[in-house]
């Protein structure tokens, strides 16, 4: 710890100040846009505060005073003595007063905060590129970032408002002390450097170590949601997992915890110490005003005063070290969520965008596409290359890993190529206006959303305009076979769907598939992208689905990727995908009679149902 302290220079010290206050400056002036009226008056109201205990020191003295005369004179001087305990009230009522209505205000600008970067880190997380989420430092700093969003701006300001009191109150006490002897100021000012500096080191420590720990605090989270979530529950009790996931649980919080422990048990004895020192110069301090009241340059009245404010001042340093300490913290905290706002954006560049056309006659085309993923460096798509017109049916085939979801994230925007391009109607797609295209296409994944939600929703948020129309609700739950199961929902489309919320009524893996089907349809889009649409799905469901996708399909240009290649007849053409490269392409009769890789893997199912 004397080598970490040592390395803490001043220089990173005066690195952190500088961060520290842009910091500050830029977060003030947010709560300030958001909430003009309420930070003004809590400013005030806190800056109030300030001034009360100062003035409770001449109170003191007063008090002191008329009790003497109290004593000397007896019950005649006990008016006078009264009106200034009434005044000692009043000035404890008006406090306590203060105190209530700044709880008040800050909560309200607590809510403002949370609602106001609530909003603007869930907005940034939807606008950034998919690959983000392929990241586990992306993770680690999400994490960080959505915890205790309410207080980022409030803390700072709170600390701000009392440290601004503290030197307030200070600076009264100090003036008080000048009027007596500018010695006793001068001691009670130096007190304050050593402590600040201890827990301005402390709170970067802190930070650091909160920074490194989050990893293995997301680990510790993650054990635990697999012992508590449904999702996992069944296989923690087929496997009988729970010992195990308990036992890692115990071992990343107790890691993490741990360290925390042995930073506060190290940083401690050097708060001892500092604490010791200053206890020692407030009682030299003190000694030395009774030395001046020896001297006969003050009365008891003032002896009792200053004495009083002497320890006062050295509690007030103490808070206000503690709060500039949280300044700091908070500063670290802040930049991780100042940095994450900055993050780019999928469309971030200003180049103006292109619309897509109404009509895309020139249908797409991908010229030798290569794609990488930046996480692990490997290329899964390599050289591809092919033209789809518009309306026709394109499936997507291919091993386990041979890139089909891939290729299809990259045909939907979702995935930039790393080489190669993507043009819809000669458009290349990076020079799209996103938002316009993903207006024109819709997609379902394998690993497709179950909302919890009503049906409506469900359906609806295809496209929320029309959420409200039943009778295309309606048509879109038929077409996919949500109406085999529609009767089973007693409030029909407004059903709360799932188990999360409200006891909803829970659905079969197939019957939420269908939902997600009967959402792409309700869309009503030129390209309809699914991957492994039917998977899910009895034979009967699957065969029905796809004579309704020929039909609703008719016009619109389709690609769908499945391994059951049966289906794959229905399709114009088939592209054949092998270790991210497209080896075959044609129809189902072409690929049969090129007695290749599909003709392959058609007879080994094939012989399946024989
Ligand atoms: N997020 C990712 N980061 C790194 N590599 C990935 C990622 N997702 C997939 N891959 C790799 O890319 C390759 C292709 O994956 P992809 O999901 O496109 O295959 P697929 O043909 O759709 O497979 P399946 O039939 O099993 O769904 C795989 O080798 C996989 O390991």
């Amino acid at each position: 710890m004397v080598n970490l302290l040592k390395a803490a220079s001043l220089k990173s010290i005066a690195e952190q100040t500088r961060l520290t206050l842009q910091m500050m400056v830029r977060m003030i002036r947010i709560l300030f846009k958001l909430t003009p009226a309420k930070m003004t008056f809590l400013s005030a109201a806190q800056i109030s505060t300030a001034i009360i205990p100062v003035l409770q020191v001449y109170v003191t003295i007063e008090l002191v005073h008329r009790t003497e005369r109290v004593i000397q004179d007896g019950s005649s001087q006990f008016g006078p003595a009264f009106t200034i305990l009434l005044y000692q009230l009043l000035l404890f009522l008006l406090q306590l007063a203060l105190e209530v209505y700044v709880d008040f205000l800050v909560n309200k600008i607590k809510l403002a905060a949370l609602l106001h970067f609530g909003q603007e880190v869930n907005q940034k997380s939807s606008r950034l590129s998919l690959l983000h989420f392929e990241n586990h430092e992306f993770y680690d700093l999400l994490q960080r970032v959505s915890t205790g969003l309410e207080y980022r701006g409030m803390q700072f300001f709170q600390s701000f408002l009392q440290i601004a009191k503290n030197l307030i109150t200070i600076a009264g006490f100090v003036i008080v002390l000048l009027g007596f002897h500018w010695l006793l100021a001068f001691g009670i000012l130096l007190l304050i450097v050593p402590s600040l500096y201890i827990d301005i080191k402390e709170s970067g420590f802190k930070v650091s170590q909160f920074v490194n720990q989050t990893p293995f605090r997301r680990r510790s989270i993650y054990f635990s949601s697999l012992l508590t979530e449904r999702e996992w529950a069944k296989e923690v009790r087929i496997f009988g997992l729970a010992d195990y996931f308990i036992q890692q649980w115990r071992k990343y919080t107790r890691q993490n915890g741990q360290e925390q422990i042995d930073l506060e048990r190290k940083m401690s004895i050097f708060k001892v110490a500092v604490n010791g020192f200053l206890l020692v110069m407030v009682t030299l301090i003190s000694g030395f005003l009774l030395t001046l009241a020896a001297a006969g340059a003050m009365t008891i009245a003032s002896f009792v005063a200053l004495i009083q404010t002497i320890f006062s001042v050295q509690t007030n340093l103490k808070t206000m070290a503690v709060y500039i300490a949280g300044i700091y913290e908070q500063a670290l905290y802040t930049t991780d969520l100042f940095r994450f706002l900055a993050m780019k954006e999928e469309e971030s560049d200003d180049t103006p965008k292109l619309p897509l056309p109404a009509s895309l006659e020139h249908g797409i085309s991908v010229k030798n596409l290569e794609f990488v993923y930046p996480t692990n460096g490997r290329t899964i798509l390599r050289d591809i290359s092919f033209e789809v017109s518009m309306g026709e049916k394109i499936a997507i085939v291919g091993e386990n890993g041979a890139g089909k979801s891939t290729l299809a994230k990259c045909l939907l925007g979702l995935y930039q190529p790393t080489a190669g391009t993507i043009t819809y109607n000669g458009i290349p797609l990076d020079q799209m206006d996103t938002n316009e295209f993903r207006e024109r296409v819709t997609a379902i994944f394998q690993d497709f959303a179950q909302y919890q939600l009503t049906l409506r929703e469900n359906i609806g948020v295809g496209h929320v305009e029309w959420m409200q129309e039943e009778a295309r609700l309606q048509a879109a739950a038929a077409k996919s076979g949500v109406d085999d199961f529609f009767h089973e929902l007693s409030e029909g489309f407004d059903t709360e769907l799932g188990h999360k919320f409200f006891g909803g009524h829970e659905l079969s893996h197939g019957q939420w598939q269908k939902i997600a089907i009967s959402r792409a349809f309700f869309r009503d889009s030129d390209i309809i992208v699914l991957d492994e649409p039917t998977s899910a799905l009895d034979p009967m469901a699957e065969a029905q689905l796809f004579e309704h996708i020929a039909q609703l399909t008719k016009g619109k240009t389709t690609f769908f990727i499945s391994h059951r290649l049966g289906i794959c007849r229905a399709a114009d053409r088939i592209l054949v995908l092998k270790d991210g490269r497209l080896v075959e392409q044609g129809s189902h009769d072409e690929l049969m009679a090129l007695d290749g890789e599909y003709a392959g893997m058609f007879r080994t199912q094939a012989e399946w149902y024989q």
